[in-house]
């Protein structure tokens, strides 16, 4: 190694006992059992739904509260018990409406901080001490530990720590350290969140969960369809722009652009007053327990016009500038005959219903009004100056990527495209051809260099966003072509069928999923494919485990509005030491039954993989990390110390 680096590194560790220290310390992490891994997908903007199952650790907080408590307490009790850890704040607020008493009170505290410092030695076991110290609330870490300590055959200490407890309640400070301990042992559950895509779209607050996720101590994304598509918007993606706040006014969710986000939508509320009707076909899908007045249902039925058409004519450009995308047939205005109100695909006509044509020109139709385009501009400038977006798309770039290698699998949203023999679906772009995991990697350098280059609007990797929104060779995307058009102006439903990519059947094969896992350069006796963006058909009796196990789909619909096709309220999957299990959650009521009633989302786990030996680091990818780590500190030793 070069001994400038080494030099600069000895300023880190300056003497031979911290880089032993050092060593030793990783060493040991290395032996441990891995930390569980979890995997979340298809998210769409329902943080509650989320929440839950983050906080609850898919259902592992409450087993390893039943592991130590059974017996002892009722399952009422541990329904309690669990309810506390997953929300704390809100469960000591209705804990002390009930109680009668300051004494009856300070009974609870002195019971449930002796309780969660027995669960908490469980919940860290596989861990280091300096793990689980970085995990402790900060203020009461001291505290905390030497309560742990108490444990074991500490017996003559018993009054030293009684005391202590004590003082922590007389000081005022037990429900803060009871919401500090809540977290720690959330933390300490989950090692590790993939969210496998889809944040974005559909549902109500995907900033929130953006939020969350900035917060947590250890996540990587996935993207999805739907995020790069909020990436493209603020990368300078007209397209992707309209695109998204199409979906929000089609799922009712004009809030998020402008509340959430700051953006203002004035100039496209004047546009679409001006020019737009209501119209059956475009008003906002509610879902079934929500109200909204009439007029504000026209109201955005008629924005929700107003940015299709601008959409609609902006696909158009990026269709004709870029025939390596092979999207011709996507040119839908122009295949409009305006007089009759039909359009010709295929060889065949089709009638079209609810049209808003009103600023289309026949001669035309892709030429966008001024006004449309000043609009289109304008959304854009709020866009790209919105300050809590930016903090959001910088942390999905930051934390994303389009597919991602961790400890042997591939984890990925949509799909790797290929053709019916099941060979790696091939890209023109430029002078080159892409397939396979080059394919995909070139994909992300170009969203990389799109986000680095806001300013450019038209450039192919601006385009390339939109490509991997609605592009055949996506692997984000997955389908022929997707067909907003046909939905919402032709009734013949033969129209609006996406036709998926052979993938889509084709990762029922084991061998396909092998040869994809090498591809990607994984031992494909190892390795799993993870996957998003379909969602399961429980109801179907579809499987989300397929190829014997080689491929995981965890997409089981967060998503209300996907609720009723997939019967259920979405699969998780866990990964730790002892295996693969994945979680079937049932439908998700509300936080406050689960506080109120102790109700928790009942989780069916399936077994997936089950590993022979428990698996240590050493076999994941920190402990690929520590290793290098490791031969690093041992040059230094030799280096400084041994020559
Ligand atoms: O359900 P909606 O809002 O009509 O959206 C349907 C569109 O969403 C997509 O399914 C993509 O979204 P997903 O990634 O959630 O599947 C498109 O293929 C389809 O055209
Ligand atoms: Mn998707």
């Amino acid at each position: 190694m070069d001994s400038k680096l080494l030099d600069l590194l000895a300023q880190r560790y300056d003497s031979e006992e911290e880089i032993v220290t050092a060593i030793t310390n990783r060493e040991a992490i290395l032996h441990l059992p891995k930390g569980t891994e979890h995997f979340v997908s298809d998210l769409h903007g329902e943080y509650h739904a989320f929440q839950h199952v983050l906080r609850n650790g898919a259902g592992k907080v409450k087993e390893k509260i039943r592991d130590i408590f059974e017996g002892e307490l009722s399952d009422q009790e541990i329904n309690e018990f669990s309810s506390l850890v997953y929300y704390p704040e809100d469960k000591v607020k209705l804990i002390k409406v009930r109680m009668n008493n300051a004494q009856e009170l300070n009974q609870w505290y002195t019971e449930i901080i002796d309780y969660m410092i027995r669960l908490l030695p469980y919940v860290s076991s596989k861990y280091t001490r300096t793990k689980l110290h970085n995990a402790l609330p900060k203020q009461f870490a001291f505290i905390i530990e030497e309560l742990l300590y108490k444990t074991g055959d500490h017996f003559n200490k018993e009054q030293y720590y009684t005391k202590m407890v004590q003082q922590i309640i007389s000081l005022g400070q037990a429900e803060k350290l009871i919401v500090g301990l809540a977290y720690t042992v959330q933390r300490l559950v989950v090692d590790h969140l993939h969210v496998v895509g889809d944040i974005y779209d559909r549902g109500p607050e995907p900033d929130k969960i953006m939020d969350t996720l900035i917060d947590n101590h250890s996540v990587d994304i996935q993207w999805g369809n739907h995020d790069v598509l909020w990436i493209g918007a603020f990368a300078g993606s007209k397209v992707c722009l309209a695109n998204i706040i199409r979906i929000c006014a089609r799922y009712a969710n004009l809030d998020i652009i402008e509340d959430a986000y700051g953006i203002n939508l004035r100039p496209l509320v004047n546009l679409a007053e001006k020019y737009y009707e209501d119209n059956p076909a475009f008003r906002p899908k509610l879902h079934k327990d929500e109200e909204m007045s009439d007029f504000e249902q026209i109201q955005i039925t008629k924005i929700h016009q107003a940015i299709a058409i601008i959409q609609f004519k902006l696909e158009s450009p990026i269709i004709k500038r870029r025939p390596d995308f092979q999207m011709e047939d996507r040119l839908l205005l122009e295949k409009v005959d305006y007089d009759s109100d039909e359009i010709t695909l295929r060889g065949e006509k089709y009638p079209l219903e609810n049209t808003c044509f009103a600023t289309v020109d026949p001669k035309q139709p892709a030429a966008l009004l001024e006004e449309e385009i000043e609009v289109i501009d304008k959304l854009l400038f709020s866009v790209q100056h919105s300050e809590k977006l930016a903090r959001h798309m910088n942390f999905l770039m930051k934390k994303g990527s389009l597919y991602l290698k961790y400890n042997g699998n591939l984890l990925i949203h949509g799909c790797i495209p290929l053709d019916e023999e099941g060979n790696m679906a091939e890209m023109k772009i430029g002078d080159q051809t892409y397939a396979g995991r080059e394919l995909l990697d070139v994909f992300e350098k170009y969203v990389r260099h799109a986000f680095a280059h806001v300013e450019e609007t038209d450039d192919l990797a601006t385009d390339i966003i939109w490509y991997l929104w609605a592009g055949k060779y996506s692997s984000l995307f997955g389908k022929k072509e997707m067909t907003t058009f046909e939905r919402y102006f032709i009734k013949d439903k033969q129209t609006h069928k996406e036709i998926k990519n052979p993938y889509y059947y084709l990762r029922e094969k084991q061998e396909v999923c092998r040869d994809i896992l090498t591809d990607f350069g994984l031992d494909p006796d190892q390795g799993h494919i993870i996957n998003g963006h379909t969602p399961v058909k429980e109801i179907e009796g579809e499987n989300p485990v397929k190829a014997d196990g080689k491929m995981i789909v965890i997409d089981g619909g967060f998503s209300k509005a996907y609720q009723s096709t997939t019967g259920i309220a979405g699969y998780t999957l866990l990964f730790n030491s002892y295996g693969m299990q994945i979680v079937a959650h049932k439908q998700f009521t509300s936080k406050e039954d689960v506080l109120e009633n102790g109700t928790d989302v009942l989780s069916v786990r399936r077994l997936v993989d089950k590993e022979l030996e428990r698996k240590k680091v050493l076999e994941t990818n920190v402990g690929e990390e520590l290793q290098q780590e490791i031969s690093i500190l041992k040059s230094l030793l030799e280096y400084r110390y041994k020559n």
